[in-house]
């Protein structure tokens, strides 16, 4: 992204000048308070909406799949059973489910769930819905995973797991991760870098590298070394909420 704006309306400036370099195989978080712009920000690298200014460049060109967005709620469609629920890429690419049926099975073995691929999401607790989400999310193998604080209506022991859930997905399937969160836990367990962001205008007021190299587990979670980047984070996310640029 370079020099992005997005401007609602005459004056509600969501974004501001949003640079970002997102490399393959990077695990970038985006950290902010509420209204900081993260979600537009991944709307606009979803392509989902375009920015006002500025522009988002792409090193190779994107096919079909390329790209997969996770959201907070899993958005599951009721009517239909798990394996379904993960077929729907490959339905919306106009494939038949026979075809793709291994994908799917893969897909739901990567996040523990092949026994329930013929269970009705209402049949399952928050976690499992969300693993069905993420099933689906990856079972295109997109290169880029797009994901909006997906773990944030879970349970605090939930969303542990999952987030080393889906760092071991990430080492298996080799994708990049833009994540956007307010828990500067998960973003410090998670990322190699930290992208702070402050509100009014939206904007990107720090960037935090987290060296500790991947695979990451409870030694990780447990060390001085995370407390002192969480440390270092809070600091900087107390910064960016004590930032107000008036201009
Ligand atoms: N479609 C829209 N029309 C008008 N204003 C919008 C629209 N989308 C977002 N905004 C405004 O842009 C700003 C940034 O919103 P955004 O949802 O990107 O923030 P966020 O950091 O993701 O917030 P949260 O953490 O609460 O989800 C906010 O002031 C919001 O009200």
């Amino acid at each position: 992204m370079q020099h992005v704006d997005k401007v609602f309306g005459r004056d509600v400036v969501a974004l501001r000048d949003m640079d970002l370099e997102v490399g393959q195989g990077d695990f970038i978080s985006l950290l902010g308070p509420s209204g900081c712009g993260k979600s537009t920000a991944l709307r606009l690298i979803a392509g989902l909406s375009h920015p006002s200014s500025g522009s988002i460049r792409w090193a190779r060109d994107r096919v079909d799949g390329d790209l997969s967005v996770v959201l907070q709620e899993p958005t599951l469609m009721p009517w239909a059973t798990v394996a379904q629920n993960v077929f729907l890429p490959f339905r919306l690419q106009g494939r038949r489910f026979r075809a793709v049926r291994d994908e799917i099975l893969e897909a739901l073995k990567l996040v523990g769930l092949e026994k329930f691929q013929n269970a009705y999401p209402r049949e399952l607790s928050g976690g499992m819905k969300m693993r069905v989400s993420i099933a689906r999310a990856l079972v295109t193998r997109p290169r880029l995973m797009l994901m909006d604080e997906p773990f944030a209506a879970l349970d605090e022991i939930t969303r542990f797991k999952l987030n080393n859930d889906i760092l071991a997905l990430r080492e298996k399937i080799g994708c990049t991760v833009i994540f956007v969160t307010h828990s500067v836990f998960e973003s410090v367990f998670l990322s190699d870098r930290i992208v702070v962001m402050a509100a009014r205008p939206g904007r990107v007021i720090r960037e935090l590298r987290v060296d500790e190299p991947y695979p990451r587990g409870e030694a990780f979670r447990t060390s001085a070394e995370y407390a002192a980047q969480c440390r270092a984070a809070s600091e900087a996310l107390k910064q960016a909420m004590g930032a107000h640029d008036e201009h």
